[in-house]
């Protein structure tokens, strides 16, 4: 459709585990960004890190893949992308995975470039993220100055605005992204909820329930592979 920019949004993170919470945000951004008129979102990839981010209580990838592409089974159009986490052999910054998502897409575009009118355009990728990993931009040392104008400037961010935060503060707070705030969308969820992924491992390991906060299926798996410290309940065995 003239006019209309296709989108594949894709988010990078710990997914440890994967949330509800998670998987809303792919649904809140589409639906906002169709409602604008000027946009078209043709998929959703889940990006999970790789074991050697390091971050303490980091399960392997081995299972935060498995859970995560547990929870799109019912999606028909997010997916799990394991390029990050099982075919490098270290963390990429994200910038590197943005960019290999992006390459992807052009490649296949030039095997399939017969079947193409020219005219159409090529899907671009965006950066999906929650306010917290946007402010996170703002961490001495933690993004490299260049990674961050490349990731605003070339690629554009989707922020889903989470409860607590100020995101339009922190945009307008920083040279960098308030030159690119064009490139920038901010999305409020409305609908809040705390769900968190420190929260349901703190549940787990407590043996609480976690029930409608992720999708069963994944419980299922956490208890069958006694993931975060839960135990398969006697009744269960
Ligand atoms: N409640 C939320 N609202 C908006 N975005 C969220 C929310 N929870 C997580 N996100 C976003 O999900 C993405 C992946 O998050 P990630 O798994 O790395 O962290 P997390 O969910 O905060 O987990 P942890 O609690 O383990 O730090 C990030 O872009 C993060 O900003
Ligand atoms: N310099 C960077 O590219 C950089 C810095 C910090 C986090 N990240 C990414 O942000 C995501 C979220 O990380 P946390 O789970 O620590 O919030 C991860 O995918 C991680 O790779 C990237």
């Amino acid at each position: 459709m003239p006019g209309v920019t296709k989108i594949i949004l894709l988010a990078c993170g710990s997914f440890n585990p994967i949330t509800n919470m998670h998987l809303r945000l792919f649904e809140v951004a589409r639906d906002a960004l169709h409602a604008t008129g000027r946009y078209s979102v043709t998929e959703g990839i889940i990006s999970p890190v790789h074991d050697d981010y390091g971050k303490k209580g980091l399960l392997s990838s081995y299972h935060r893949n498995s859970m995560a592409k547990l929870a799109t089974e019912t999606s028909d159009w997010i997916r799990v992308d394991t390029w990050e986490s099982e075919i490098q052999t270290k963390w990429s910054p994200t910038v590197t995975v943005l960019r290999h998502h992006q390459n992807q897409i052009e490649c296949k575009r030039r095997r399939l470039d017969s079947n193409i009118r020219s005219e159409e355009e090529v899907a671009q990728i965006k950066l999906l993220c929650g306010a917290d990993l946007l402010e996170s931009f703002s961490v001495p040392d933690l993004w490299k100055e260049e990674d961050k104008e490349e990731i605003v400037s070339k690629f554009g961010i989707v922020c889903i605005t989470r409860s607590g935060s100020d995101a339009a503060k922190f945009v307008y707070e920083s040279d960098l992204l308030s030159t690119h705030s064009s490139k920038i969308e901010l999305i409020n969820e409305w609908i809040y909820n705390e769900i968190s992924a420190t929260k349901i491992r703190r549940a787990l390991a407590r043996g609480q329930s976690v029930k409608y906060l992720i999708p069963d299926a994944i419980i299922k798996y956490i208890k069958a592979n006694g993931l975060y410290g839960s135990s398969v309940p006697v009744m269960n065995k």
